[in-house]
């Protein structure tokens, strides 16, 4: 957070910890927010809700969202196609949204922030910077934008992680010589990687890749199956159908995986993980490698292909960054072996790991603010690049790419189609209509049309039929949220695909 600009990046809470985890506890009583939902977790685990970040602006039937329904313990529901958490509240089932999961989170952070200010913040033009993956698509970006303004934040703007850790490691530096840096952020669900050009102030990403569903939580699920099935072979039984004993197991696989990366070996020792049988059972830092292997290479690919993108090779990379708390795993770093040891950086070491992206949404909230004094508003700027291109489908299944991936955002193109139905439901546009995306400096879609030769134009947020929340919605989550206060103590080539428009592709 910034004060005064005095840039401090992580802020202490009452306690003393710098980080909160995005985790949410909800009893019949209260809700508890970070480390206390945390602490309670393996007494109340179908009401604890971990892992949002993997279902904001996400479908329910999305593959991913499917594949974490089935290991976690609490309820998920459609809910209009959108992916949904149910607990039990103070006195009735109660269904929260990602949107307003988040918004919780969000709160807390800025109480965090409150308190230690002194004072609310109140400055109606400040800016705040919330950090996604930079490999989050339009939706999830619009959704994170969203539990922003639920949380009763100035002026949301969304900011790539990984761009977030270049500032950190750049800013305040004299960088003079151009200087290609790769930032491998790996965290405790997303992945990313963008390779950045540095030079006197100017943060240039050139390529990024990343997937927003490889992180720690892989890394403990692994464990947890490795582990199931030790138990079964050793106890002939199964624990898959008892929450409590799964998330104990579960937290004991976290501890394993952090312990394994500084021992070569540790042990678990779970007293009565069920029926009255206790758990004890030791495990090599290479046992708990090998179930991870394509965690690896997952990770090592995403690497090879923003150098592949950039037309760079490994020798060219004048530093690689490692931020994100799984960055500490041995094997994670050897990815990075083929480097030399001078390339890989300690600026922004394993100690500072996870507080890098955190202090560089810091400085680019100084730089965005209104009354940002010059020498951080004009010396730092930060291009950003779209992760995905951007194209349209037409109604003959032909695909017209406006935007291609690592272009320069903001960004606007437009391109002349023939619309050939007369009833369209989103544009009361047709016969020939210049079709125009943005992309704006968070990252976030709009789509225009124009009627050549007429005033008739009509304007859409990408997918704002189909999921994003309407304003009224917006409304009524804040005023829930105020209701519901914490309790004291694919690849490469996104299509944006329009069926409701059936556009008969004559760009050029
Ligand atoms: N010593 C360690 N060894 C291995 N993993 C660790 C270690 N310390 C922390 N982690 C893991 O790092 C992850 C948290 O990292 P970090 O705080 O960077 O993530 P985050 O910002 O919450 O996640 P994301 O970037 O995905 O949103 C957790 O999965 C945690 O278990």
């Amino acid at each position: 957070m910034i004060h005064n600009f005095i840039i401090s990046g992580n802020i202490a809470d009452s306690e003393g910890r710098r980080a909160t985890p995005s985790i949410i506890a909800f009893t019949k009583s209260k809700h508890f927010v970070g480390q206390a939902a945390k602490d309670q977790i393996a007494v109340n685990p179908r009401n604890t809700i971990f892992d949002t970040k993997r279902l904001i602006g996400r479908r329910f039937r999305d593959v991913e969202v499917q594949s974490d329904v089935r290991d976690w313990p609490f309820t998920m529901v459609d809910r209009g196609s959108s992916p949904v958490p149910e607990v039990d509240g103070r006195s009735e089932t109660k269904q929260f949204t990602p949107e307003e999961i988040s918004a919780m989170i969000l709160t807390k952070m800025r109480k965090i922030a409150e308190t230690h200010l002194g004072q609310t913040i109140t400055n109606a033009n400040a800016v705040t910077v919330i950090t996604v993956p930079a490999y989050f698509n339009d939706s999830q970006r619009q959704a994170t934008k969203e539990a922003g303004l639920i949380a009763e934040l100035n002026n949301p703007r969304v900011l790539n992680e990984a761009s977030a850790a270049a500032l950190a490691y750049g800013f305040g530096k004299q960088i003079e010589e151009e200087r290609d840096v790769l930032v491998f952020d790996l965290g405790g669900g997303t992945c990313d990687v963008s390779l950045l050009e540095i030079q006197n102030g100017t943060f240039k990403v050139m390529t990024t890749a990343g997937d927003t569903h490889l992180g720690g939580g892989d890394f403990d699920q692994c464990l947890v199956r490795h582990f199931l099935s030790e138990f079964e072979r050793k106890h002939k039984r199964t624990i898959k159908a008892n929450s409590q004993a799964l998330c104990r197991l579960r937290s004991a696989c976290e501890q394993v995986k952090c312990t394994l990366s500084s021992q070569t070996k540790t042990s678990v020792q779970l007293e009565s993980l069920v029926e009255g049988i206790d758990f004890n059972i030791s495990i090599t830092r290479e046992e708990f490698e090998s179930p991870c292997k394509n965690l690896f290479s997952k990770a090592e690919c995403l690497v090879e292909q923003v150098l592949k993108d950039a037309k760079m090779d490994k020798s060219s990379v004048d530093e690689v960054v490692l931020v994100g708390g799984s960055t500490r795993i041995p094997k994670v770093r050897e990815l990075f072996r083929s480097f030399s040891q001078e390339q890989v950086t300690r600026s922004v070491g394993p100690d500072e790991a996870d507080k890098a992206v955190a202090y560089g949404a810091s400085v680019q909230a100084a730089i965005l603010q209104p009354d940002a004094p010059s020498n951080i508003s004009q010396n730092v700027l930060l291009l950003d690049v779209a992760p995905f291109s951007v194209g349209i489908e037409a109604a003959n299944g032909a695909v017209a790419t406006l935007i291609k991936r690592n272009t320069i955002i903001p960004t606007r193109k437009s391109t002349m189609f023939t619309v050939h139905s007369n009833k369209i439901s989103v544009f009361e546009v047709h016969g020939k209509s210049w079709i125009t995306f943005d992309i704006d400096a968070n990252g976030i879609m709009t789509l225009s049309a124009t009627e050549a030769g007429s005033s008739k134009t009509g304007t859409m947020t990408i997918f704002s039929d189909k999921g994003r929340l309407a304003s009224e919605e917006i409304d009524r989550m804040l005023r829930e949220a105020t209701d519901y206060q914490e309790a004291e103590g694919q690849n490469d080539h996104i299509l944006t695909k329009i069926s409701a428009l059936p556009f008969t592709n004559s760009a050029k």
